[in-house]
């Protein structure tokens, strides 16, 4: 980021940057106030109430009415003349903000801090807060299904640390690693909505906006995030590590598992530092560091997360149509943010896949539990974040409600469990007592339905504070006795329709119309003349009206005082009500994957630790709820087991007896199948299929199967079709290879690699060539079990020659003047792709369609890779 000198503006046009104003005396008094707040601020956009609105000046009232497509004008700003002005009403800002902040800006937002009518000159402003991506904490601003993450990266030569936090729940982990690649995948799986950079460049304090470019910025990190770039001290170990040990009152990192890993500690000191610093004046309530590592789960990089399209779709990046959006049966917030977690981050260790499986098996079988269960989770609302909000002092009355509400359904989920086996539902058979206690008290204290201000009293119930029902009876009976004047005074003074009423200007009043004023009595002091009524006042109501208003705003004050206590009180329970919170959210993650597995007739994978996947009639989990009931063709998969190691003839690929879309032949699962079939009859689809059911099954979920053994892969990779990615400046075939290097390059034996289409992007042989390579290269060196869907039929020959491979093809029925898809996998491979036929039903002409048969035919002829290849060796 560069900072050029201004062109100086020509006459009578606003200004529209700070730099501009060379002599800052000329502007008037509030100018120069925004303008020395606004250095301090320099890379944020600058909210300045004034009066009933939040206004902008300068350079931000021009962006502001660019991004937020808000009229562009201007006020006189002293002797330097107009200056640009844009505005929101100041009951707005949050969502004028959250655009804001969505479009990657920070917002500062300086308030009026003293009643404009109290002020002596200039109202007083105040920064009351900073705005980042990252650190939003407002209800409104945050997407109730999903982690808010800020992140803070450390880079020293190869290796790497990260922490993230999201501080609407608490959550705080930090990891290092020694391959940049890895970070690079990490950030892309949190997709952080900031992430922290040390830096001492001269763009330091900038947020760099999704797409914004810095030479301070390594390769290594994913442009399209929003980046803050940070100075270099609170990111050192000296300081990182004795801020960790200050936050969490320990004498050593031992316990949260980093002590040794300096660039782990290094990432968390300096976020916490900038949590610190941006949440000053409500220091948020983050949860005890846990320090983690990649290789605890099974790698699932961004190229596969995008093709199986686990949270979101590749066409147009929507929810709907993505795996989550198919498997999201949660009941609360908690747990559909659960829920996105696990599917990001599925497991290696078996132990813990069983127990979640347990949990689910345990709900499945129990009907009544599992929808009274459901039905309770309901009830429950969002206690992470209500918690935060608690604990950090920014809660209002609803929340301690929301939260007591919740509370209350504790008891009643613990009697529902009390009988269950399963290790999840255990976890909710304990209620801290501290939590019943919490909300009979909040229940006991705040009233039903409370307002969302917490200054103006009605807060409170009657009967808990002496001093605040004494307070109370004061106004009430004070006002009782303003209600009775309208009455006396009609009576006393003959006058029927006076009337007793209020205005922020003069308080209590009464109004007689102008006709009566001769009857108006000796004591009424006349106050203002109206068109058609003369308002007056008297002393005894001008006393009551002092006494009311002093009276009621002690009773606010007390009301506030008392509910600041309570909410003090809720917040010293953070932990506890954190360690709940968890066990809701995975019992609620279980109990919806439960109730998906009864609706959708998914089947209890048996996790293996050997290679064996054998899928029987499986099914894509999202794309059979979009296809009317029983119209998904399911199809079977067995990839990985031994026997066929050093067999010298051709394998086939066995079935199960049961499957009926399966030869039934010998107990032989190939690693390697070679996939064909003509266009659109199904591999893609079934290739994905794959890859979900093996995903789901590592996350804990049974699978939509009816029957499956599947053993745990380390990593799944996927290659789907072919994008230009000119972001970066690649080819098509650029963009397949680098792909493809990076499979070969870390694919193992235990890997599942999803593979369509090799080789399209060049030319034929070139093509056919590489996929050739690519194939043998994984089945012979490798053995990762692999599906490697294709148009080139010649990869069908690669069976002849190597043991461990298979060809398959989804199967279409021949009609003479059409094609019946029949979406079945079976063995064998395809020897057409009915490309042709299909250029023909699209309009080709004739003469064309018959000119590509006689070259096919003469392609096909002189295709004999593997007798060439047998004859070469
Ligand atoms: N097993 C199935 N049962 C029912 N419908 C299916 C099945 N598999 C695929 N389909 C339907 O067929 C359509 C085409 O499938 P898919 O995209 O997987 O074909 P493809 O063979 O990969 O085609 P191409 O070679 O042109 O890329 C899908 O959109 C889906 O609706």
């Amino acid at each position: 980021m560069t900072t050029s000198t201004p062109e100086p503006k020509p006459p009578n046009t606003p200004l529209t940057d700070t730099n501009l104003v060379e002599d800052r005396s000329k502007l008037s008094k509030m100018y120069q106030h925004y303008v020395e707040v606004k250095d301090k601020y320099p890379h944020a956009l600058l909210l300045y109430r004034v009066g009933d609105f939040f206004e902008t000046f300068f350079q931000d009232a021009v962006t502001i009415s660019r991004e937020l497509e808000l009229v562009l004008t201007s006020k006189h700003g002293g002797e330097v003349g107009r200056v640009a002005m844009t505005g929101v009403p100041h009951h707005a800002w949050e969502r004028y903000t959250t655009l804001l902040v969505e479009k990657g800006y920070a917002v500062v937002i300086c308030d009026q801090v003293e009643d404009s009518a109290d002020a002596i000159g200039l109202v007083k402003r105040e920064v009351t807060r900073i705005l980042t991506p990252g650190t939003l904490l407002e209800e409104g601003m945050l997407k109730a299904s999903r982690n808010n993450y800020l992140a803070a990266v450390v880079i020293a030569v190869n290796h790497w640390g990260l922490a993230y936090a999201d501080i609407s729940t608490g959550e705080f982990l930090t990891s290092q690693g020694s391959d940049l690649e890895h970070l690079t995948q990490e950030l892309m799986r949190l997709q952080p909505s900031e992430v922290l950079f040390p830096t001492n460049a001269p763009d330091l304090g900038s947020l760099l906006r999704p797409g914004e470019t810095s030479p301070s910025l390594p390769q290594c990190l994913p442009p399209t995030f929003c980046y803050s770039l940070r100075s270099q001290v609170p990111f050192s170990q000296a300081e990182a590590r004795s801020k960790l040990l200050q936050k969490f009152k320990v004498r050593s990192l031992e316990g949260l598992g980093c002590e040794h890993l300096p660039l782990a500690v290094r990432a968390a000191g300096g976020l916490l530092e900038y949590i610190e610093d941006t949440q000053k004046a409500n220091p948020v309530s983050l949860q005890l560091l846990r320090t983690y590592t990649l290789t605890d789960y099974l790698i699932v990089d961004h190229q596969t997360r995008r093709n199986l399209e686990i949270t979101q779709t590749v066409r147009d990046g929507t929810f709907h149509g993505s795996l989550l959006w198919a498997l999201d049966r949660t009941r609360t917030a908690m747990g559909s943010r659960a829920l996105r977690r696990w599917l990001l981050q599925p497991l290696l260790d078996i132990k813990g896949i069983k127990s979640r499986q347990d949990t689910i098996q345990e709900l499945v079988e129990n009907t009544p539990l599992r929808q009274d269960l459901r039905q309770l989770l309901r009830q429950i609302y969002d206690l992470e974040r209500l918690t935060v909000r608690a604990a950090s002092g920014r809660a209002n009355a609803r929340d301690l409600v929301a939260l007591a509400d919740s509370f209350s359904r504790l008891p009643e989920l613990s009697r529902l469990v009390e009988d269950a086996r399963s290790p999840f539902l255990k976890a909710l058979q304990k209620v801290p007592p501290i939590l019943e206690e919490l909300a009979e008290k909040l229940h006991a204290h705040i009233v039903e339905s409370p307002p969302i201000h917490l200054k103006e009293g009605g807060l409170i119930r009657a009967g808990i504070n002496a001093l605040l029902d004494e307070r109370k009876a004061t106004v009430e009976s004070d006002q009782q006795w303003i209600a009775n004047l309208e009455v006396d005074e009609r009576v006393r003074t003959g006058i029927p329709n006076l009337k007793v009423g209020f205005n922020k200007s003069f308080g209590y009043y009464i109004s007689i119309s102008r006709s009566k004023s001769d009857q108006v009595p000796d004591n009424y002091i006349r106050k203002q003349t109206l068109t058609n009524e003369e308002r007056y006042i008297t002393p005894d109501l001008k006393e009551r009206e002092a006494r009311i208003l002093t009276a009621r705003d002690d009773l606010n004050q007390l009301e506030y005082e008392i509910f600041d206590a309570l909410r003090d009180e809720v917040g010293n329970h953070a932990e506890i009500i954190r360690n709940i919170a968890r066990a809701v959210a995975a019992a609620d993650v279980l109990c919806g994957l439960a109730e998906l597995a009864v609706h959708q007739g998914y089947c209890r994978p048996e996790m293996l630790t050997g290679r064996e996947i054998a899928v029987i009639d499986g099914r894509h989990p999202v794309v059979e709820q979009s296809l009317p009931a029983g119209f998904f063709v399911p199809n079977s998969t067995w990839l990985g087991e031994k026997n066929h190691r050093g067999t010298e003839k051709p394998v086939l690929w066995a079935g199960s007896p049961t499957c009926s879309n399966w030869r039934d032949t010998e107990e032989e699962k190939p690693d390697l199948v070679i996939l064909t079939g003509p266009n659109a009859s199904g591999k893609s689809c079934y290739l994905r299929q794959v890859g979900l059911i093996q995903l789901m099954a590592q996350v804990g979920s049974f699978v939509p199967a009816r029957s499956a053994k599947l053993g745990i892969c380390d990593r799944i990779f996927t290659r789907v079709g072919a994008v230009d990615d000119l972001a970066t400046g690649q080819s098509t075939f650029m963009v397949e290879m680098n792909e493809t290097a990076n499979i070969l390059n870390h694919a193992t034996a235990n890997s599942l690699v999803l593979l369509d289409e090799i080789g399209r992007g060049t030319a034929t042989f070139d093509g056919l060539s590489i996929a050739w390579a690519v194939a043998e290269y994984l089945a012979v060196d490798i053995k990762s079990r692999t599906i490697f869907a294709t148009h080139y039929h010649e990869l069908n020959e690669l069976a002849t020659i190597v043991p461990n491979v298979a060809n398959y093809q989804v199967t279409v029925k021949e009609l003479p003047d059409q094609i019946i898809f029949l979406h079945q996998v079976q063995p064998g491979g395809a020897d057409k792709s009915y490309g042709i036929e299909a250029g023909r039903l699209a309009g080709l002409p004739a003469v064309v369609i018959k000119r590509a048969k006689q070259v096919m035919g003469q392609i096909e002829k002189h295709s004999k890779i593997a007798m060439g290849l047998r004859e070469g060796l």
